[in-house]
């Protein structure tokens, strides 16, 4: 998909009647909006809103854009919307090769030649065949950046995604997701507690009440 800017308009978020959060942003291509608050502020419900899977027990207003197509009635997987979680939840039954094929779109040609060559872009040629089981947490959080890129969305969340890393791998990681998704020109909203990650980052902060 081409890349596109991620419009939060007058998103408000609720739970029994209480309000959660509010948010109005515009993040543009290739720019990372990071989004800091207390244990419990509606961050993570704030991404499955975007993404298309919030709990119904939450009360949802607003409306979310990808440029000039409103997402925020589709159902989640035609929104074009790449998650990196804490855990790089990849698939254990699949090779490392078979997780970074799974999410490319219908169409996309070389299939194998584009996985060797994201796989070698990363420093971990030859891992395809493997199993992700043996990989280090470092490689797997790598495995799950390639498999968002690879899938082509239009826009990425990210939620607390390198806080599971020692500090030395952090660094790198994050040296790395910044990069490809700026690379990438996606649109890119970060959810964390740490402000390091904020900084690094290098986009807007909002920090939440
Ligand atoms: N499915 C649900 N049903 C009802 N309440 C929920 C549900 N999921 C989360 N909550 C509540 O909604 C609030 C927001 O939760 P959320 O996980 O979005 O916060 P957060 O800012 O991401 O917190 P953390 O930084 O700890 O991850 C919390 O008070 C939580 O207990």
């Amino acid at each position: 998909m081409t890349s596109h800017t991620l419009i939060l308009d007058e998103v408000r978020l609720a739970l029994g009647g209480r309000t959660l959060m509010e948010i109005d942003a515009v993040i543009g291509p290739g720019e990372v909006l990071t989004v800091m608050g207390p244990s419990g502020a509606g961050k993570s419900t704030l991404l499955a809103m975007i993404a298309g899977f919030l709990d119904p027990a939450f009360e949802a207003r607003g409306r979310v854009w990808l440029g000039a197509r409103e997402i925020t009635a589709l159902p989640a997987e035609t929104r074009g919307i790449g998650l990196l979680f804490q855990d790089p939840l990849l698939f254990p039954h699949l090779t490392v090769a078979g997780n970074l094929r799974f999410g490319m779109p219908r169409g996309v040609k070389h299939r194998t030649a584009r996985i060797e060559q994201a796989l070698e872009e990363v420093g971990l040629a030859g891992f395809g065949p493997r199993d992700p089981a043996t990989l280090s947490g470092g490689q797997q959080a790598r495995i799950a950046l390639l498999r968002l890129l690879l899938s082509e969305p239009a826009a990425a969340l990210l939620d607390e995604p390198f806080s599971r890393l020692d500090r030395q791998l952090r660094h790198e990681v994050r040296q790395l997701v910044f990069d490809r998704l700026r690379r990438a020109g996606l649109p890119s909203l970060l959810v964390t507690h740490d402000h390091e990650d904020a900084e690094n980052a290098g986009g807007p902060v909002i920090t939440l009440g």
